[in-house]
């Protein structure tokens, strides 16, 4: 079957550009059969990924970016059951590729694409506000995380980070920024298990597919993109320096043993905020709003894996 790689040149500060560069003579050499797309603006992606499968037909896309990319990728597929996803990730965060282990090596990870020797079924998240759906990858978001993601996106230092391979560091200088700045709000949450719950000076509530998110927290230790289930972590009525030394641990998911950190399974969750705050699907983050509803799609997706 033909390979459609759709690439972001873009993506980790232009080393996509350079990456692509790199991989594509070993797909000439190798003789495979290939469709390759540059993007050439933001939101590029899902416009190709919903071109290439309006036919519903089966396909094979192959995505070399960052989770912003897949995220595109994954919100243009006009039917989520006729494709398998490939995946080379190259971006600063990558907590997709790290969930479901793909090799952060773009020639190994190319390898293992063309190998195809593992295909899985993964869930996919759907997070709606108000009129507007978008599916998700790797995590959904409000609050603090979201505005991480926000201010990373826009910040100079993620720039100057990517140019050393340090752009992981990026949201963790970013992080403690909006730690200092950001309020903590009254959240009320609902399950579809019916359990309701109010939390009090809450900064941020994540539903993940995965494990990690922000480049690596490993917010929900238990999340798997498999089980069918979305894992939510929920951050609440602590104070700030306490938040401040429970961050580190969020690396490894010791920050799970701290009181103010409830993690929950369920099948969908309604979250209400007394006042806006940043919202977020992969990283990708949108204005602020007040409530926002995810769940999982009943149509789960094939990706080859390790
Ligand atoms: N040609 C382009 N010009 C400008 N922006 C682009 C282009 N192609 C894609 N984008 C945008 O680049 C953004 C970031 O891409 P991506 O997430 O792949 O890389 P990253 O930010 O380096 O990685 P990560 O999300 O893992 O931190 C996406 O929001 C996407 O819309």
């Amino acid at each position: 079957m033909e390979y459609i790689f759709i690439v972001n040149p873009r993506a980790r500060s232009g080393t996509g550009k350079l990456t692509w560069d790199r991989l594509e003579p070993e797909l000439k050499k190798r003789r495979i059969v290939y469709r390759a797309y540059l993007t050439r603006y933001a939101g590029e992606a899902a416009d190709i990924a919903r071109e290439v499968t309006k036919d519903g037909k089966e396909h094979i896309l192959a995505v070399l970016g960052g989770d912003g990319t897949v995220n595109e990728v994954l919100n243009g597929i006009c039917d989520l059951r006729k494709v398998i996803l490939g995946y080379i990730p190259i971006g600063s965060s990558n907590d997709f590729a790290r969930g479901i282990q793909i090799p952060k090596e773009p020639k190994e990870a190319l390898d293992l694409l063309l190998e195809r020797k593992y295909i899985r079924e993964i869930d996919v998240g759907l997070m709606i506000r108000k009129d507007k759906q978008k599916r998700f990858a790797v995590s959904a978001g409000i609050g603090f995380d979201a505005a991480v993601c926000h201010e990373v996106c826009l910040s100079k230092w993620k720039q100057f980070l990517n140019k050393l391979h340090m752009g992981k560091l990026s949201y963790a200088v970013v992080a403690l920024r909006r730690l200092i700045k950001d309020p903590a709000v009254r959240a009320e949450v609902c399950l579809d298990t019916g359990e309701k719950a109010v939390y009090d000076r809450t900064y941020f509530i994540a539903a993940m597919n995965q494990q990690y998110e922000g480049g690596g927290f490993r917010f929900c230790p238990k999340a798997s993109a498999q089980d069918g289930k979305l894992d939510v972590i929920i951050v609440s009525g602590l104070p700030k320096w306490k938040i401040l030394c429970l961050l580190p641990t969020a690396f490894w998911g010791g920050h799970v043993y701290f009181k103010g950190v409830t993690t929950l399974q369920c099948k969908s969750i309604a979250i209400r905020l007394e006042s806006p705050l940043p919202i977020h699907t992969d990283g990708e983050p949108v204005f602020l709003r007040d409530e926002m509803k995810a769940c999982l799609l009943p149509d789960r997706i094939r990706i080859i894996t390790a």
